[in-house]
């Protein structure tokens, strides 16, 4: 299992304090809307700058018609980042179609889809998608293996039954987890280390338990002894 950080700070500069506070480790960097709206492609340069080595995984949630998608899924390959996601709610043949376009790529990023996002509690979801999160994580799950995508984001609560409807090196990559109990914030459904390693998730992706840390260094240290 690897650690991902979400670097969701409020100014480059204090995500950039961040990443060198943590650039010893051996983890993935998320960036996701906010510091790439804001900070671009440099941002990227900047943190690879500080450690080469990072693994980055940019998080945008791509969902939009097939032909967008895969237009955007093409850019994103000149970024050099190597891992982003789409929504798996955007379809399968939108899915087929960024899969297929970045056929023609040796190194192309690992490709994960979203289906139900950490935030959505039962109620919240059925409103939206009529639907249970289990049966809809696993049915969207499906269609993104279907489609040729690496695995998918969900939460900790839905890896194991993904894996067992799809395969096991069907990638899962899960937010909202909460290593030592902290507060969860806006998300729903979060789970702790043990958890997540019980479920067989490849990724977790940990943003406010380091980030407000008084000592994020201290933090990812523990998270990975646990690992
Ligand atoms: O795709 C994601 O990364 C994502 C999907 C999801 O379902 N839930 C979720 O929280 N995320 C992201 O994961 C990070 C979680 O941050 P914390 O809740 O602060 O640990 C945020 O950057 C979210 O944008």
């Amino acid at each position: 299992m690897q650690l991902c950080v979400a670097l969701d700070l409020p100014t480059k500069e204090e995500n950039l304090d961040l990443v060198h506070k943590i650039k010893e480790y051996d983890i993935w960097l998320k960036v996701g809307l906010r510091s790439y709206i804001r900070d671009g492609e440099e941002f990227l340069r900047d943190i690879k700058k500080i450690n080469p080595d990072f693994k980055i995984f940019l998080d945008l949630k791509l969902y939009d018609i097939p032909n967008t998608m895969a237009d955007a899924a093409e850019s994103i390959m000149g970024l050099g980042v190597d891992m982003f996601n789409v929504h798996a709610s955007a379809g399968k043949r939108a899915m087929q179609e960024v899969m297929d376009r970045l056929k023609k790529y040796e190194n192309r990023p690992i490709v994960l889809a979203v289906t139900a996002l950490t935030s959505f509690n039962e109620d919240e979801f059925a409103k939206v998608y009529e639907a249970s999160i289990a049966q809809k994580a696993d049915q969207f799950a499906k269609d993104a293996y279907e489609s040729g995508l690496d695995g998918v984001v969900c939460s900790a609560y839905e890896s194991a039954s993904i894996k067992n409807i799809t395969n096991k090196d069907f990638m899962t990559l899960t937010p909202g987890i909460r290593p030592f109990g902290e507060d969860a914030g806006d998300q729903q459904r979060v789970a702790d280390v043990a958890y997540a390693k019980s479920a067989y998730v490849d990724f977790i992706v940990v943003g406010r338990p380091i980030y407000k840390s008084d000592d994020p260094a201290l933090v990812v240290e523990k998270i990975l002894q646990s690992l």
